[in-house]
């Protein structure tokens, strides 16, 4: 059932968005360096009344009741970056209160807003009571078969099911196999094509690649009629982009480059991330289409003149390879609702001038020939590839990433669908549903 707009916990979210601005734009001022002095003042007492909130005496602080309203808001303090040497004082009974501000001094105002219930979801339990609704009502769903044209997809367990979700603040939740590793395919395009606009400008890339949806399968042998793809989320687009990325360097050297972005997209160390060697082997086998594709695109002078085709195969179906669980995909998705900057670890990883590209051609061809429904119905930008998974963007709230390997006609996960619809239903998500602009008005 919808929940309404102005009672209930589903206000919360959107009566945040107006603090995600403010947000951002403390984010934008701590760069000056007339306003650090001051900030580390607010900061040290920010920190005290932290403090004094878990002091009994004025003398020494709770650490454990600390720590479990962190928790209860939805951070993972084992597995966020930011929060690790928290979670290093489990255990820890107390204290004293001069310690504990030096401790939590540089994430005061971060840590108030959390304890405060005051992150972008305010009632976190409400929202995984929600999502855990809808992922089991979504199990029930039957209805279509895994890709088969790679044929290490066809032999993945159909009945996997997962999804994890990932705010701007880094609050998380899971459900289902979401800790299933699985191949990123066309999912990953959208963040290909983010790190590609900041690295190569977004005037090149659409120099080679539209930004039309094609309205036509994801493999189709099809160009607009200035012999471009129709846009960089079908794999036409997709293989021009991989080969106007850092086209001087090997190819290692290339893969290793956007392996890196990646690990910075969901959050974690270097080299972290990885290739399905297996299902990319499995794909290079079978790529006669990309191939029949991609020769197509050379005799029509789509590409670079000296675009070496070995390369761009191999790199582009490297990209397809990427192995990613629902947590990292969520981190990911987190990203670019967070204008770029990875949620867990606040950097910057690609600008908000290529998020704001990626997000509309997402939004405009995110779901290949569904897209236009999918905007329709619900109205958020996602990405989809054919091993099942789904990554799904709320800007300035939330990333998602679900998995289900049984896809449509379309290439789209089934189940993914119907939760893509229920939550946007149940959330009022739809960008363009009209409570959400009335209430930017109050
Ligand atoms: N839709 C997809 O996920 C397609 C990706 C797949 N690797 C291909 O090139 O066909």
């Amino acid at each position: 059932m919808a929940a309404s707009l102005r009672k209930g916990p589903v206000s919360h979210l959107f009566s945040s968005i107006s603090k995600i601005r403010l947000l951002y734009s403390a984010r934008l001022l701590s760069s000056d360096g007339i306003r650090t002095a001051v900030t580390e003042n607010n900061h040290k007492d920010k920190a005290r009344v932290l403090a004094e909130r878990y002091s009994l005496d004025g003398a020494k602080v709770k650490i454990d009741p600390f720590l479990q309203d962190l928790v209860k808001t939805g951070l993972k303090l084992e597995n966020d970056p930011r929060l690790l040497k928290y979670h290093k004082m489990n255990g820890v009974e107390e204290l004293h209160i001069n310690e504990f501000i030096s401790a939590v001094q540089d994430d005061a105002d971060f840590l108030q807003r959390a304890v405060e219930g005051k992150l972008v979801v305010e009632d976190f339990d409400y929202v995984k009571s929600t999502i855990d609704n809808i992922y089991n009502e979504c199990s029930e769903i039957k209805g279509g078969k895994n890709a088969s044209y790679i044929p290490e997809l066809s032999l993945v367990d159909p009945s996997l099911w997962g999804i994890s979700l990932c705010t701007v603040d880094g609050q998380r939740h899971s459900v289902g196999d979401s800790s299933t590793s699985f191949t990123i395919q066309s999912a990953g395009k959208c963040f290909n094509y983010a790190i590609g606009c900041d690295e190569i400008g977004r005037e090149r890339v659409h120099q080679y690649i539209g930004m039309e949806p094609s309205g036509a399968h994801f493999n189709r042998m099809a160009l607009n009629n200035k012999s471009k793809p129709h846009n960089p989320m079908i794999n036409s687009g997709a293989l021009v982009l991989s080969s106007l990325i850092k086209p001087r360097l090997s190819l290692h050297e290339r893969m290793g480059f956007l392996l890196r972005k990646f690990d910075e997209l969901a959050g974690l160390p270097p080299r972290s991330i990885k290739i399905d060697t297996i299902t990319c082997d499995s794909e290079m086998e079978h790529c006669d289409k990309n191939m029949a594709l991609i020769y197509y695109m050379k005799s029509k002078k789509s590409l670079p003149s000296d675009t070496s085709i070995d390369d761009t195969i191999k790199l582009y179906t490297r990209l397809c390879s990427i192995e990613i669980d629902c947590y990292k995909g969520a981190v990911m998705a987190a990203t670019l609702a967070n204008g770029g900057v990875c949620p867990i670890t606040n950097k910057q990883v690609v600008t908000p001038a290529s998020v704001r590209h990626t997000l509309t051609l997402m939004h405009s061809c995110g779901m290949y020939d569904f897209s236009g429904e999918f905007a329709f119905n619900v109205g958020l930008p996602a990405k989809s590839g054919v091993s099942g998974v789904i990554v799904v963007v709320v800007p300035h709230i939330m990333g998602l990433c679900l998995y289900s390997p049984p896809v449509n006609d379309n290439g789209n996960s089934v189940k993914g669908l119907e939760f893509c619809r229920r939550l946007s239903k149940d959330f009022h998500f739809h960008l363009y549903h009209s409570q959400f602009h009335q209430h930017q008005k109050f």
